[in-house]
């Protein structure tokens, strides 16, 4: 099940001071799909950096039902991105060299020794899912682009997260294999009712999210 999230008087600031991105209020309930769209610049990248604790010169509260990953020390939020959120970016940033299999579940490197196994099998269960060929294994290198993109979904879904973050995921990818992606993107938040944020300028892929927030200038108009 997801995460509710409640985000009050979040700013984050540019090294001179000027606001990137001012959020006043914003409630998301559990498991909702919420897109984020908006002009190049518009502070799309640093919203979501904020809500994984990552973004730099920040104030206020990001509440992940109800706890504050800004609140948290270094050490705590990264634990807390490991045991509650899954990443997908644009790039699918894979080890090269390795398979899809070890890519997916390199995430077992860094579990709890209680949880490693568990990761790994969730990771080549994603990829089967998703409908990424594993036999005979090969290096990540020699996966199609739509193959790698849902490799990088696998790896986020093998710690089963609560939460799924992606940035623009659907970028690097032609229509019909955007469209692909998005049915696995969704069908994997839907399956195990995640909360998805997923920042886009793909209008297909936005459409599809239950409520779609418009940045400006760092500001968010509904
Ligand atoms: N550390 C920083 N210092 C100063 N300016 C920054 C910093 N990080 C981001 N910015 C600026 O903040 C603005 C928002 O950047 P951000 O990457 O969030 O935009 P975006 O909406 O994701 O854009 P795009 O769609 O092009 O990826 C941009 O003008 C960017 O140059």
């Amino acid at each position: 099940m997801g995460l509710a999230l409640t985000i009050t008087d979040l700013v984050v600031e540019a090294s001179g001071g000027r606001h990137l991105l001012s959020v006043p209020q914003l409630d998301v309930p559990a498991g909702c799909h919420l897109g984020i769209s908006g002009p190049s610049g518009a502070g799309k990248s640093t919203f979501l950096h904020a809500l994984a604790g990552l973004a730099r010169r920040t104030s206020g509260h990001v509440l992940w039902d109800g706890c504050d990953i800004l609140a948290l020390r270094q050490g705590a939020r990264a634990r807390f991105r490991r045991d509650h959120m899954g990443f997908v970016f644009q790039d699918p940033l894979l080890f090269e060299e390795i398979s899809a299999l070890a890519n997916a579940g390199v995430a077992a490197a860094f579990a709890p020794r209680r949880r490693r196994a568990a990761v790994t099998l969730a990771a080549g269960e994603a990829l089967t899912t998703l409908g990424v060929p594993t036999r005979p294994a090969r290096p990540a290198a020699t996966h199609s682009g739509g193959e790698r993109q849902r490799i990088a979904l696998a790896r986020a879904l093998a710690t089963d997260p609560p939460i799924l973050l992606a940035d623009e995921p659907t970028a690097s990818l032609d229509r019909a294999t955007a469209d692909t992606l998005a049915d696995a993107l969704l069908g994997a938040a839907r399956a195990a009712g995640r909360t998805l944020v997923v920042v886009s300028h793909d209008p297909a892929l936005i459409a599809r999210m239950d409520r779609v927030l418009t940045l400006r200038n760092g500001e968010i108009t509904e």
